[in-house]
């Protein structure tokens, strides 16, 4: 069995950047944001149901976020309704990753691991994270966001501090090669831990 490691942080903070580090580093990774993707695409399980909940946004077989997107925009509390049919999904994709995982260390990336109580799964949590302004321009710079669907999203999501608070590992996001020497000294204490355990 894997050791496992929760992988989160609050959105643009650098989740994705980071766990394709830790394939890199060798890992088996998961992350909800792909699962979510493959649920919603062509033959994906969340197709049927959001089209019972939502048609208008189900168009050839496959769920449109753009079309997510400005139902939220309309009106939020949507995106309560899309994360009761979407969850258990996601969830049930996970659990088969788990079962299958192979390597030493495996990765799940969770944006709302915290929100969602999933400490429990895990063996130890690494949050990624950086300074307020650095994570807005992020998110901004990569043009599918506005601001008000950031602010959303944002208040949606346990604050910063709180992530930081709870972690077993902090991983500062500052710059590429920083964040890739701090993935190699978490798995180095992770496997000198399960050697000595
Ligand atoms: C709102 C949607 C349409 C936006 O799609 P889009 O392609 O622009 O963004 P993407 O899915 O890549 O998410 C970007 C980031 O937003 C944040 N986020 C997404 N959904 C949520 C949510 N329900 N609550 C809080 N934060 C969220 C996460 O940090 C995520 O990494 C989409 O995220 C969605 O359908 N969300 C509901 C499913 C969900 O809860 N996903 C979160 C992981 S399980
Ligand atoms: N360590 C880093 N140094 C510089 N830029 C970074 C770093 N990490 C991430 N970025 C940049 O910040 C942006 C957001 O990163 P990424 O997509 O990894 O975040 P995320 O937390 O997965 O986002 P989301 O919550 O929206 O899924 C990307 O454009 C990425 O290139």
């Amino acid at each position: 069995m894997s050791f496992l490691l929760g992988l989160t942080g609050s959105v643009g903070m650098g989740k994705s950047t980071t766990l394709k580090m830790f394939a890199e580093a060798g890992c088996d990774v998961w992350d909800a944001d792909s699962a979510v993707h493959r649920l919603y695409g062509p033959g994906g399980a969340a197709v049927a149901p959001m089209k019972a909940a939502f048609p208008e946004a189900v168009r050839d077989g496959i769920v449109s976020r753009e079309t997510l997107k400005r139902m939220i925009a309309d009106d939020p509390s949507i995106l309560r309704k899309i994360e009761q049919i979407v969850h258990p999904l996601v969830a049930e994709d996970r659990r088969i990753f788990i079962e299958r995982a192979k390597s030493d260390v495996a990765v799940c990336d969770i944006p709302l691991l915290y929100e969602n109580g999933y400490e429990g799964i895990f063996d130890a949590v690494a949050v990624v994270s950086t300074d307020p302004e650095t994570q807005k321009s992020r998110v901004m710079a990569r043009g599918t966001m506005t601001e008000d669907q950031f602010e959303l999203i944002l208040k949606k999501q346990l604050p910063d501090a709180g992530k930081r608070a709870r972690a077993s590992y902090v991983i500062e996001t500052r710059t590429l090669p920083y964040v890739r020497e701090q993935v190699a000294q978490i798995l180095e204490e992770i496997r000198k831990g399960q050697i000595h355990a």
